[in-house]
């Protein structure tokens, strides 16, 4: 199995507040790794640090995508650059532009492999539009392709933002919280086609989640942060309901997992 994600003593501070101590991990191809962890645990940290959008403290060793480095200690490697284009990347807040139609936001994932110029222009090659329309179909926003984007539904948007992933044939999948702002049933649609994604074509997701039991539901593979160090690592039947009440400090809202689950909190090392 090839590396995807290899992470080597991260530590990432804002101002006095350390957020992520010492984060070791690695992720292979193909998972389907579910992120939780109480609000401010520093989910969103490890993510933008992974998809290179913040730096490491400089006291960090490495962090390698595809098995090349992006950051060594406090500086991204030249190599950042030319791997963003098989990282996409999902918030929350979808992130299209507004004023530009559906299928235009959906092509702006072939950017990474285009001269910009052309992007400004909106020229891009036929097979590049067929593309961005066949995943548009297989999110099921065809019809929307020329839509303006500020029109659509949070949960349509979302979905937009997953085909322009799938356009830019991204082979990591980053969701930060994807599903936060939605509602049930558009929440299960986008937990579906990522799901998707990852089953058939293989692609590794690493999706944060503040529902505990999608996470549990959905991912193989679980890690839990609290106070910004990693304390479950493994599969996500090995969750017990101590386990969470300890990681979420209270018991409201934990649903019964069962008490067939008794693993303890393994310490990530
Ligand atoms: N740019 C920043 N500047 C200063 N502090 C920050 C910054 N980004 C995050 N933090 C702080 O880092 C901590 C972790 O935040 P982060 O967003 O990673 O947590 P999270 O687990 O994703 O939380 P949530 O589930 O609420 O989104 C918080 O205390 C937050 O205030």
């Amino acid at each position: 199995m090839d590396m995807v994600i290899d992470i080597e003593g991260l530590n990432k501070t804002f101002g006095k507040n350390q957020v992520l101590k010492n984060i070791n991990l690695k992720i292979q191809t193909g998972e389907m790794v579910g992120l939780i962890g109480a609000s401010g645990s520093g989910k969103s940290t490890l993510i933008r640090s992974i998809a290179g959008l913040e730096t490491m403290d400089h006291t960090s060793k490495h962090i390698k995508i595809f098995s090349e480095p992006t950051q060594l200690g406090h500086r991204r490697t030249s190599s950042y650059r030319s791997l963003r284009k098989d990282v996409g990347i999902i918030f929350q807040q979808f992130n299209l532009v507004g004023r530009l139609s559906l299928l235009t936001n959906v092509l702006i994932g072939r950017l990474a492999h285009n001269p910009s110029w052309k992007g400004i222009f909106k020229l891009f090659p036929k097979a590049e539009r067929i593309k961005a329309l066949q995943a548009l179909e297989r999110v099921n926003m065809v019809d929307y392709a020329h839509q303006r984007s500020s029109t659509l539904s949070g949960g349509q948007q979302q979905r937009g933002a997953i085909a322009r992933a799938l356009t830019q044939e991204a082979k990591l999948i980053l969701a930060d919280e994807p599903i936060a702002s939605l509602d049930p049933a558009s929440s299960d649609r986008v937990m579906n086609l990522l799901c998707d994604i990852n089953n058939q074509d293989g692609t590794t997701v690493v999706v944060s989640l503040h529902q505990f039991e999608v996470a549990t539901t959905r991912c193989d593979r679980i890690i839990a942060l609290r106070d910004g160090e990693i304390v479950y690592d493994g599969k996500a039947c090995g969750i017990s309901n101590a386990d969470l009440i300890e990681l979420y400090g209270v018991e409201e809202g934990i649903c019964n997992l069962g008490a067939e689950r008794p693993t303890p909190i393994m310490k990530a090392g």
